[in-house]
């Protein structure tokens, strides 16, 4: 069974059918991307599949748990990386990663630990103990990336990793996501950047309106036709799909 299942997946916000009939499956030891254009609905996808909303239709599984049935036991067993949230202004890092360790109810040694190591790689060791309101836009993205993995779980949802990080940075977490998913962990990618997605990862899926329109494996080097060029080609045909154009009215 995968780590992550997707079955018919439909989430609309009023008259906007945001996630419409998506279907995936991720497998442990899988760096999976989730590429789409703007408004192509992976956000929305990530939040039902992290119990943070409802969906109105669909089968949903991660880690054999149901996010919709039990949210709480979701959350507990995986790490979340939202797009653009910043950690509390008012704590510190270290009491940041020390208030996540409490809520996942980790021993604190394990969470001291884990500050420390995860403030060696990222080189914010400096500002372990400065408030995170006096901290830069990268500096924060750290922490945040830090929080998701803290509890060292089996499966992670990132969206856009790379945002605001130097490339110094870029590089030592590019190498540390593909080698948290090679030790048998699922790890979830969602991201604009194809160049990143093409160098990184093991699969990809490309969505578009809602839909998962095509997937592609990235191991053994692909194949000749390059991700853009699948991307370009695939969400512009989805996007004309139901825009009746001139020629067609005419026809
Ligand atoms: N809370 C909401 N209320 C109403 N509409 C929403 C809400 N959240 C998302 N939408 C709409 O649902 C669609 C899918 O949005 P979603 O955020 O899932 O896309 P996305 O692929 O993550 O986009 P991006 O790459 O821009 O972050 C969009 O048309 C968006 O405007």
């Amino acid at each position: 069974m995968g780590a992550i299942q997707v079955d018919g997946l439909r989430k609309s916000y009023g008259s906007v059918d945001a996630v419409d009939g998506m279907e995936f499956t991720v497998d442990r030891g899988e760096l999976y991307g989730f590429l789409g254009p703007n408004g192509a609905g992976k956000t929305t996808t990530i939040r039902v599949l992290t119990g943070q909303i409802e969906p109105d239709a669909g089968d949903v599984r991660v880690l054999e748990t149901d996010p919709v049935a039990d949210p709480i036991e979701t959350r507990r067993r995986v790490g979340i990386l939202p797009e653009q949230e910043s950690p509390p202004s008012f704590l510190t890092p270290r009491e940041y990663l020390e208030f996540v360790g409490e809520v996942r109810d980790l021993d604190p040694e394990r969470v001291a630990e884990q500050t420390a190591a995860w403030a060696d790689r990222l080189g914010f060791e400096s500002k372990l103990d400065t408030l995170h309101t006096d901290l830069s836009r990268g500096q924060q993205q750290k922490v945040m990336i830090a929080q998701a993995f803290v509890h060292e779980p089996d499966v992670v949802f990132i969206d856009e990793p790379l945002a605001n990080l130097d490339p110094l940075v870029q590089e030592q977490v590019k190498r540390f996501l593909v080698s948290y998913a090679a030790g048998d962990n699922a790890v979830f990618v969602s991201t604009h950047n194809i160049d990143v997605a093409e160098e990184i990862c093991t699969r990809v899926g490309i969505v578009a309106d809602g839909r998962l329109v095509t997937e592609r494996s990235l191991e053994d080097g692909g194949d000749d036709e390059s991700l853009l060029e699948v991307f370009l080609d695939r969400v512009e045909r989805e996007e004309t799909r139901d825009t009746p154009t001139l020629e067609r009215l005419e026809t």
